[in-house]
């Protein structure tokens, strides 16, 4: 095969754990989600996996996922390229709420349309906001046009740019890249690797912390669609509790 990209989710966050949206409020991983980042440097290592260069967010939960795992395969020196465009998708007003309750005041259909439709974002977080991440200067570049929600279309479409000259020029260049980001960055990426429909994409769900490998052809079309996790059996059991989230 032409070029090897592993997708990493980070490990489970506090929020995660509190069944809270998150976006891109910048919570911490929880000792299990340290665990699984560990275990999932261990996985690159059974598999024969070395990656050159890793990808990641400005986020921590996903640059402690991705120090954990590569201190665990002895990779922590590989080169590192952090960008906002890895960001989880901005998850506007509802960052900071509680999924259940979100689903028990607006009911099935809006919280699935705000959780997984491709085109509609839930209302913009307002910037006084405790949750809002207007003012933070890792977006100073950003400047007015920082994000006040997004849907999965918007996180594409800001995903894309550093898809095509970033990860894409690593790859070509020979390298092995590990993406260590998030559930909607991951699951807009897939989605364009894949060639998933809009309407498909919805019942699509990444796991915390289990690397995901493509092996891509020369034209960059994945050699087994929907790749391959590392430990696939886990991964199946945790996809089913992502589905499910606002529902216990
Ligand atoms: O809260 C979030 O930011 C994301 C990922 O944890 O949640 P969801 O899976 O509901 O899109």
């Amino acid at each position: 095969m032409t070029y090897t990209l592993i997708l990493l989710r980070h490990g489970q966050s506090d929020w995660n754990e509190k069944n809270l949206f998150t976006g891109w409020v910048d919570v911490d991983l929880t000792e299990q989600g340290r665990t699984e980042a560990k275990r999932g440097g261990e996985l690159l290592i059974e598999a024969g996996l070395r990656p050159d260069v890793l990808h990641t967010s400005l986020l921590k939960r996903a640059i402690t996922t991705a120090n954990l795992a590569l201190e665990s395969a002895d990779l922590l020196w590989i080169p590192v390229k952090r960008d906002w465009r890895l960001n989880e998708r901005h998850y506007g007003a509802l960052q900071g709420k509680n999924k259940a309750e979100t689903l028990e005041e607006f009911g099935e259909e809006k919280f699935m349309e705000w959780r997984r439709s491709y085109d509609t974002p839930p209302p913009p977080l307002d910037d006084s906001s405790e949750f809002s991440q207007i003012g933070d200067p890792r977006y100073a570049d950003l400047g007015d046009d920082a994000p006040r929600t997004e849907c999965l279309k918007d996180v594409l479409e800001r995903m894309l740019p550093y898809w095509e000259s970033e990860i894409k020029a690593d790859l070509v260049a020979g390298r092995t890249v590990l993406v260590a980001a998030h559930g909607n960055s991951l699951r807009a990426l897939v989605k364009h690797l894949d060639g998933i429909s809009d309407e498909d994409i919805a019942g699509l769900n990444i796991p915390t912390g289990i690397p995901l490998l493509y092996e891509l052809d020369e034209d960059f079309k994945p050699a087994v669609a929907g790749g391959k996790y590392l430990d696939p059996e886990a991964a199946a059991e945790a996809v089913k509790a992502v589905a499910s989230q606002g529902r216990k």
